[in-house]
């Protein structure tokens, strides 16, 4: 007889146990073939007839219905790679500072317990071994006498008092006693030959050597004895002021929080994962993953709470996000001392060196007291932040940057008015302090000065070879001292700028001009900086605001605010400068020089450090003729406060024998313009002209004009301009009653 399995083995061969396992264990697409093929035939057809001998299949166990196993998707693209060092090996400047930190500890406890010592301590120890020492004595004389079982033994003789069993237990008691004593007696008398043959061996010396060694042994057994007894160290413990950081402390104040699944997590279903605690420059860094569904946005908002729940200050305690990793990773950086409490943060270049604008240079330090700097080449920014923040110390950090830079053209314009920034008149093309009528038109010339001189610089550029300027930009190599073209950085600076903007006479003008340089400047090597308490619509025109790259916010009062310094949503993502307290002065929030804003604590600058690093470039600008401007002595832009009124007037006879009727088409003023002020109105259209004279309040009419086609065109009429420029002479003095 023979089995269909003979099909598949070879002839005569019968399989083992083995080969029909691994038959049987075939995949289900094997089986369906066999099932198509063998098992298919007619058990009937005789030519098919099986034979040969029949073998009971092994028992294959049954599968056992086992839970599939979790699909597992492979992802890691965005693991980070595991740290191979140390931050502290790698860092030397991590290392040094944790040394530091150590040394300071163990110097500071030195001299507090070293002033205590001889005058505390040792004091309070010898009392204590006194104390020892009578206790000592007082046990070994119990000891002898067998004072423990005084009453056990008064009890047993009182019931046998006069009998031989009385006289027997007064006997062992006396025997007891006299035994003790020898005890002592042989341990004084060995004492003793041990002090004779010490001084026969080693002579007096010896003897004192070892007399000193046992009197300080028994003094130390004797004060250890009485500090036992009292109970209390005899060093005074700082234990309690601030709890260590351990992983458990660190959890039990993330928990209080409550965020989340923490309620999980306190009951062991979920888990705060202490990924890290290890000690950086000026504190401790600790990551944390957060239990699902708390984030580390949640914990920033509770800064307060959590430094509560750490028992330390709250500007020791600075949660961040890390988004690169997930929504719940938290960085919580606890420093050794809080910002208000470090001393100022001192400014590299105060005493020496010079700066390259086209580079980074450092303006303070961040929470762990490491430098933080700023590229302002190719960027625009804003300073925002409360009243008497440091919006105009952050600013004066950032223009005195720019000033080690011989080559840097600085406009300055500070519209509060107490003359916080005058100190960069010695250096400055333009500066300017208050918000007088007089400064605004000073600004408006100033800015339109600098609107010409973008559009010079923005028509060499086009025309200079692709070898030349790769970039179409002004490069530092394009703004090299000496270069044929008159490229040099140029850093215009307007603080307290709604005074400007929302000044109702040249607001609009000053906000065109702005946001014009904001929008071209950038790659021309001009670099545009605003300060404002609150960057609104009103303090800075929406298109001017949205072309700042750059954004330092101080201390703000909400949320609004917050995000109209930083930008949209930070305030979301965990960037909050609400959490600055009053103290936190010159500390702000960075944004657009990383990816995520820093936080950075300005370098403290005050007049007079200002005037002398001021008197440092002065002397460099000179040596190398580089002083334009103002500081050159050069008043044209202080004292040219005319407007395009005024402009227009100039090149616009009264009895214009071309234009009789006093009406002019604004394409032949602006021609008439650009002939007169190339420098202002070069390349002005006629709808720029008529854009202008609106924000005077005058509106272009339809004119016509000679004969023939299109001879009616929009103009301006003469009237209407002498009026306006009439009409603003004849405003009324806001500070006459
Ligand atoms: N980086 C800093 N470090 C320490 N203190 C600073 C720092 N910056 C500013 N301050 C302190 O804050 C005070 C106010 O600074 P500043 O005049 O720049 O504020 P402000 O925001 O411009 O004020 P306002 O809105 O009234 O113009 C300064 O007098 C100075 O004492």
């Amino acid at each position: 007889m023979t089995t269909p399995n003979d099909e598949h083995t070879p002839a005569g061969h019968t399989p083992d146990d083995a080969e029909l396992e691994a038959m049987f264990n075939r995949p289900a697409a094997d089986l369906a073939v066999r099932a198509g093929g063998l098992l298919d035939q007619n058990p009937a057809d005789e030519d098919n007839a099986l034979s040969g001998e029949v073998i009971d299949a092994p028992t294959v166990p049954e599968p056992e219905t086992a839970p599939r196993p979790a699909r597992v998707v492979q992802h890691r693209g965005d693991h980070a790679p595991l740290t191979i060092l140390p931050e502290w090996a790698k860092s030397p400047e991590v290392f040094l500072a944790a040394a530091y930190r150590e040394a300071k500890f163990v110097a500071s406890w030195t001299g507090h317990h070293g002033v205590r010592l001889p005058f505390v301590y040792l004091p309070k120890f010898l009392a204590r071994a006194g104390l020892g020492f009578g206790l000592c004595v007082r046990g070994l004389a119990r000891w002898v006498t067998d004072a423990e079982n005084k009453a056990t033994r008064a009890a047993l003789m009182l019931g046998v008092k006069g009998t031989s069993e009385w006289k027997t237990l007064r006997k062992e008691h006396a025997d007891g006693v006299r035994a003790r004593l020898a005890g002592v007696a042989a341990a004084g008398f060995t004492s003793g030959v041990a002090g004779v043959t010490l001084h026969t061996y080693t002579g007096p010396e010896g003897l004192a050597v070892a007399g000193v060694a046992a009197g300080a042994a028994a003094l130390t057994a004797f004060g250890v004895v009485g500090t036992r007894r009292a109970g209390k160290p005899i060093t005074e413990s700082h234990k309690g002021d601030v709890p260590k950081l351990t992983v458990d402390v660190v959890t039990d104040a993330l928990l209080t929080l409550g965020l989340g699944s923490m309620g999980e997590a306190k009951r062991g279903n979920a888990e705060i994962k202490v990924l890290r605690i290890f000690p950086t420059t000026g504190g401790v860094e600790i990551h944390i993953d957060l239990p699902p569904g708390a984030t580390a946005a949640d914990v920033i908002e509770r800064k307060d709470r959590l430094a509560s729940a750490l028992r330390r200050p709250m500007d020791t305690v600075w949660p961040e996000g890390n988004p690169k990793a997930h929504p719940s990773r938290l960085n919580l950086f606890i420093a050794d001392k809080g910002l208000s409490e470090r001393d100022v943060a001192q400014w590299k270049y105060r005493t020496k060196g010079q700066t390259n604008v086209f580079e980074s240079f450092v303006i303070g330090e961040d929470q762990r007291g490491r430098p933080v700097s700023t590229n302002l080449m190719y960027n625009n920014g804003v300073v925002g932040g409360l009243p008497g923040m440091g919006k105009t110390f952050f600013l004066r950090v950032l223009i005195l940057g720019a000033a080690l830079d011989p080559r840097t053209e600085l406009h300055i314009h500070e519209l509060k008015g107490t003359g916080d920034l005058m100190p960069f008149a010695p250096i400055a093309h333009v500066c300017r302090a208050g918000d007088d009528p007089d400064d605004l038109k000073a600004l408006l010339a100033d800015l339109m000065a600098v609107q010409k001189e973008m559009r010079r610089r923005a028509k060499i550029i086009r025309d200079l070879p692709r070898d030349v300027a790769a970039e179409s930009k002004v490069t530092d190599e394009l703004a090299k001292v000496g270069n044929p073209y008159g490229f040099k950085p140029l850093l215009f600076v307007i603080d307290e700028s709604q005074l400007g903007f929302g000044d109702p006479t040249l607001g609009a003008e000053i906000s065109a001009l702005t946001e014009d340089i904001t929008r071209r400047g950038r790659a021309l090597g001009i670099m545009l900086w605003l300060a404002t308490q609150r960057p609104n619509k009103d303090a800075i025109p929406t298109g001017i605001s949205a072309l700042l790259s750059l954004r330092a916010c101080l201390r703000v009062g909400d949320v609004t605010t917050n995000d109209m310094v930083l930008g949209t949503s930070m305030y979301k993502a965990g960037h909050r400068a609400t959490i600055f307290s009053q103290e936190d002065k010159g500390i702000a929030l960075l944004a657009g020089e990383k990816a995520d804003p820093q936080l950075v604590r300005g370098a403290f600058l005050d007049g007079a450090m200002a005037d002398k690093i001021v008197e440092r470039a002065r002397a460099v600008r000179e040596a190398k003729g580089l002083l334009t401007g103002m500081a050159a002595g050069d008043e044209a832009a202080d004292t040219d406060h005319s407007t395009i009124l005024d402009h227009l007037l100039a090149v616009w006879p009264e009895n214009d024998p071309e234009w009789p009727t006093g009406k002019v088409w604004s394409e032949e003023l602006a021609a008439r313009l650009a002939e007169s002020k190339p420098a202002l109105y070069e390349g002005w259209t006629a709808g720029q002209v008529n854009a202008a004279a609106k924000r005077h309040g005058i509106t272009s009419k339809s004119i016509k004009h000679g004969t023939g086609q299109n001879n009616v065109r929009r103009g301006l009429v003469r009237t209407d301009v002498t009026k306006a420029l009439t009409d603003a002479a004849t405003l009324p003095d806001p500070t006459d009653d």
